[in-house]
């Protein structure tokens, strides 16, 4: 499924953009139509924005270059939902969707009081997550913000139905691609498999055949961090991943071994994240 169409020809106006990185924003592929003296737009606007109790992070991306500044917000907490709708005004942006990666075990998402506040918004989450939405996705599926997209990539085995949000490819979209990779891979770790059909076997190869095949210079942005890390890239990851570095027989025994408690919020975070957006916010 497409959700809706992808990106039209960029004016050269445009084509001449160069890298802003006061805005957090990112140019263009290819170097020679990035040294023209234009100063224009850089049509990508990104947030990495954190929420402190489940150390989670939410990523606001839009597309400025659009005259509606369509954007897409990334896995929100409810706790912070109004720092978001803000953000979101403040910024002059028109949220379009509000995507999950996954049913989250250890927050509240922030999709139903998002969708409350903002009119017209649509959840989305994955098929395979079985939880309820606007708009399910499968793997393969494009996610259209103005000339923008992220690509929807299946990774389970944190969750059944975790999957990897990868920027689009090509001229026009951002370079290097980032991926949101929720809770499959985590920077230097990965996520637990102890619970909601989690599978170590399953969550390595979907780290291996989905996440570790972009390029090495892609950008890895997870849902949590508990150390301070706030982004990696595919080729750190590959090299210095404590877990997914190992051989998979090996990969399954730390996994077997992690101790980790249960999330504090678990029996309260499924069942309304199945909700996804329809529940009554607490
Ligand atoms: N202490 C937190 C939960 C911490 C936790 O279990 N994190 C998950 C992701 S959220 S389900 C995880 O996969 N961690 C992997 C790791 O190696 O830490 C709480 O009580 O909420």
């Amino acid at each position: 499924m497409q959700v809706c169409g992808v990106s039209r020809l960029f004016n050269a106006v445009f084509l001449k953009a160069h890298c802003s990185s006061s805005s957090g924003a990112f140019g263009l592929r290819n170097p020679e139509i990035m040294t023209g003296s234009t100063k224009a737009q850089p049509s990508l606007l990104f947030r990495q924005l954190f929420e402190k109790e489940s150390s989670t992070y939410t990523y606001l991306l839009a597309d400025t270059a659009h005259s509606d500044r369509p954007a897409v917000l990334v896995d929100p907490v409810d706790k912070t939902a109004e720092r978001d709708v803000a953000l979101v005004e403040q910024l002059g942006l028109k949220l379009l969707y509000v995507m999950n990666t996954h049913v989250h075990a250890d927050h509240v998402t922030g999709t139903g009081l998002l969708k409350k506040k903002i009119p017209g918004v649509k959840s989305a989450i994955s098929r395979a997550s079985g939880a309820k939405a606007d708009i399910h996705l499968d793997a393969g599926d494009k996610i259209c913000f103005g000339n923008l997209y992220l690509e929807v990539r299946s990774t389970p085995g944190h969750t059944e139905g975790c999957v990897t949000y990868v920027t689009g490819e090509g001229l026009e979209q951002p370079y290097p691609r980032m991926a949101f990779t929720g809770d499959a891979l985590l920077i230097r770790g990965c996520g637990r498999t102890d619970f909601q059909r989690g599978d170590a076997s399953r969550l390595y190869k979907s780290v291996h055949s989905q996440i570790f095949t972009l390029p090495k210079e892609t950008l890895i942005y997870p849902a949590h961090d508990y150390k301070g890390h706030m982004v990696s890239t595919v080729g750190e990851e590959l090299k210095f991943n404590t877990r997914l570095t190992k051989d998979e027989e090996e990969f399954k025994l730390i996994m077997q071994n992690l101790g980790l408690p249960y999330p504090k919020l678990m029996d309260v975070a499924v069942p309304s994240n199945m909700l996804c957006g329809f529940q009554d916010p607490v």
